[in-house]
This record gives C-alpha cells, structure tokens and sequence, in this order.
C-alpha cells in the first residue's frame, strides 16, 4: 500500500511524502485518531532545535505522542478498531542492565525517524498498549508525555535514600503538574511541593501540599528530594535552587530539555553528597504502568483532562500548521490533533 506521511521540511513547512509499504506479519496497522503536541515536536517546528540538528533530521514526521485505532493486524490478534497507545520508542537491541529508551541502537519516532503524523503508522506489536475504555480519547493521546514521569519515578525508586518525607518539583506546565499528581499517588504520605513562576497556573495544582514562587522561596526552606520539569533557559535556575534547598544525600531528577548547557553548582552537590539523574524518554513497561495506575485510580485521569487545552481537528496541512500555531500562544495545558487527514 501506499502510505501519506506529512513531514516537516523546514521550521514552519511541511510535505506530503508517499511511501511503499508492503504490509507483513510481523507488524500491526495502526490508524492515528489524535495526536498531541510536545515541546520537543514544537522546538523542530519553530526551528529552535538547532540548525545542526535540523539538517540532520529533516525531513521527518513530527509527533511522538498518541493514540489510534488498530485497522490490520495480521496474525488477527487484535480486533479492527482497538484503541491502542503507540509507543514511540524502537530499541533495535536487547541489554539487560540499560532500558530500552537509553540503548544506543535505538530509534525514536521524530527525533531523527518519522512520527506519528502518517495516514497509517506499522509497529512491532510490542509497541502497543491498549487503553481501557474510561480514559478520553484526548487524555489517553497524551500519555507519552505520562510515561515520562512514571519512568523518572521508577529511576528514582532505585536510586534515592530511603527518606521519602518530601518532594519539590520544579515546572509549573505539563510535565510538572503529571510529576506532582503522580507522586501524590505513588507517595500518599509524603508531602509534594510545585515551585512555579505564575499564579493562574499553580491554580491548577489543586492536589499538591504547597504552591511556592520561585522568586519567594522561604529561607531555610528543606525538602528530601526534588524533580526539575522546567527545561529551557529555566533549567539553570531551577537545578541551583534545588541543590540549595535539598536535604544531604537528596535525588535531583533532571527531566527538562534545554538546548544549550547549563552550569551547576558541583561545589554544594559535592558537600551535599546529592544524587543528580538525567531522564529522558521512556519504555513500553513504562506505558503499561501507567495505564494499570490509571485502573487503579481513576482519579488520575479525571485530574489529566485539565490539561487538555485546545482540540484541532486535522483535514489538511493547513490544520497542521494552525495546531501547531495555537499551540504556541496557549500558556496552558496540551494541544491535541484529531486526525482526520
Ligand atoms: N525528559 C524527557 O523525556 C522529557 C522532557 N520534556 C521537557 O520537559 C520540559 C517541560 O515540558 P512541558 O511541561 O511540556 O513544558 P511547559 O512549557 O508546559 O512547562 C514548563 C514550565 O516551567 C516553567 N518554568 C520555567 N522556568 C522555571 C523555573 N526556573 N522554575 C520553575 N518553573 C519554571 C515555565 O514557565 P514560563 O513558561 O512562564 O517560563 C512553564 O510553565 C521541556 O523542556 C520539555 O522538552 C518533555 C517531555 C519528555
Ligand atoms: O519529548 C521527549 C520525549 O517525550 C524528549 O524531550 C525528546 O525525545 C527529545 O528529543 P530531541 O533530542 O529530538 O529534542
Ligand atoms: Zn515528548
């Protein structure tokens, strides 16, 4: 069959590309329902990921985060219709010390291999999840972006002390509020503090402890451990306010992207003894985790469909470029695609 694959060109630009794909057993067929929008898909649109890095991975399908409907499966497994998450990850290799998302053969889908903005999209049967019937369409297309934090809380499982007393995330957008309501689930007893930049937005945290402003941080403020989900030029900022406040012997997660290095204070993470972790992308585990911990609380998901921002229906690539334009303006929440195209 012939495949449509709308891929970015150029900041701003995409083109249809079709493509020859013969269908075999050994992948299932999947049809893209609704797509959602990543700061990282956003850093390639506009052109800010660099110019070494776009030369490199342009052409290329954007989106790494969604959900379709099952429309072939051949060894007729799974029923024509089955809502399933697409993992974006593909490891190529097996190692049983490094994850998938961190082996060095492995491919991810729009950072130099196409996304999901396709007509059909072919993955390994492994790389899907299927998704219980009370999860929206809309919050259920942003689960990647859940998967993140689920991965970075196992990560941090295995690597802090055993005090679990408190935890500061930093980052009051989508991947800070995911990371607060998560360990208010995964750590009911401990206490869960957002440092942000704007109220209207710490509004949102309805569930956290505490809601604190960066620039009014407490003196002699403690916490055990802390999450950084900030990125960008706030990355600096945040990881220097965090090895300032942590505790001795506390875990810094690093989660945001920043395109450019940022120093760190090495000096108090030494006399500290803090443990800092980088983490980036996640695994087919991590999705199956994250949908058994929506089974097991329900509230999770009704807390996610806050974040649903902006809904786009998608018929042609002038819808694409419109998504991804409103987007950019919304200070809130995550933009989704339905695909009609
Ligand atoms: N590690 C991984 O695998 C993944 C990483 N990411 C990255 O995580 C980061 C966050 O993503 P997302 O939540 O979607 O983006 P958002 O823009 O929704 O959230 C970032 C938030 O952090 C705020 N912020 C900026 N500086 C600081 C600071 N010093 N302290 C506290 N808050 C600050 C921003 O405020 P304002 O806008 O006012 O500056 C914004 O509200 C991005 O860099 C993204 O690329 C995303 C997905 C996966
Ligand atoms: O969003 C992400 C995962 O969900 C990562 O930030 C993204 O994969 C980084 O990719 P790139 O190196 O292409 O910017
Ligand atoms: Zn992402």
């Amino acid at each position: 069959m012939i495949n449509q694959i709308y891929r970015l060109v150029s900041a701003r630009q995409f083109e249809i590309s079709y493509k020859e794909r013969s269908i075999t057993d050994q992948q299932v067929v999947v049809r893209p329902t609704h797509l959602s929008i990543c700061a990282a898909d956003q850093r390639y649109y506009t052109g800010k990921r660099g110019e070494e890095a776009m030369k490199k991975k342009l052409p290329m399908a954007l989106i790494h985060e969604g959900i379709g409907e099952v429309s072939y499966d051949p060894k007729n497994i799974i029923p024509v219709g089955t809502r399933v998450v697409m993992v974006p990850n593909m490891p190529t290799q097996e190692d049983e010390f490094v994850a998938e998302n961190y082996r060095v053969g492995s491919q991810f889908r729009s950072s130099g291999y196409d996304g999901f903005m396709q007509d059909y999209v072919f993955l390994n049967r492994d790389r899907l999840v299927f998704v219980p019937d009370n999860i929206s369409s809309p919050v259920a297309a942003f689960t990647e972006l859940v998967t993140i934090a689920t991965h970075a809380i196992s990560r941090f499982e295995k690597k802090a002390i055993a005090r679990r007393g408190s935890f500061g995330v930093w980052g009051d957008g989508n991947l800070g509020y995911i990371t607060c309501l998560l360990l208010k689930y995964m750590y009911p007893k401990c206490k869960v503090t957002i440092f942000g930049k704007t109220q209207y937005k710490l509004d949102h945290f309805s569930f956290v402890d505490e809601a604190i402003f960066i620039n009014d941080i407490p003196q002699d403020y403690e916490i055990d451990h802390a999450i950084e989900c900030a990125g960008g030029k706030g990355s600096q900022y945040a990881i220097d306010q965090m090895i300032d406040i942590c505790k001795p012997e506390g875990t810094l997660g690093l989660l945001g992207v920043s395109e450019f290095p940022v120093e760190i204070n090495t000096r108090m993470v030494l006399e500290k003894g803090l443990t800092l972790f980088g983490s980036s992308r996640s695994g087919s585990l991590d999705f199956q985790n994250t949908m058994d911990l929506y089974e097991k609380h329900p509230e999770i998901p009704n807390y996610l469909s806050t974040l649903v921002g902006n809904i786009t229906t998608v018929t042609t690539v002038k819808d694409i470029i419109a998504a991804f334009e409103e987007d950019l303006s919304r200070s809130w929440g995550k933009s989704v695609m339905e695909w009609k195209i």
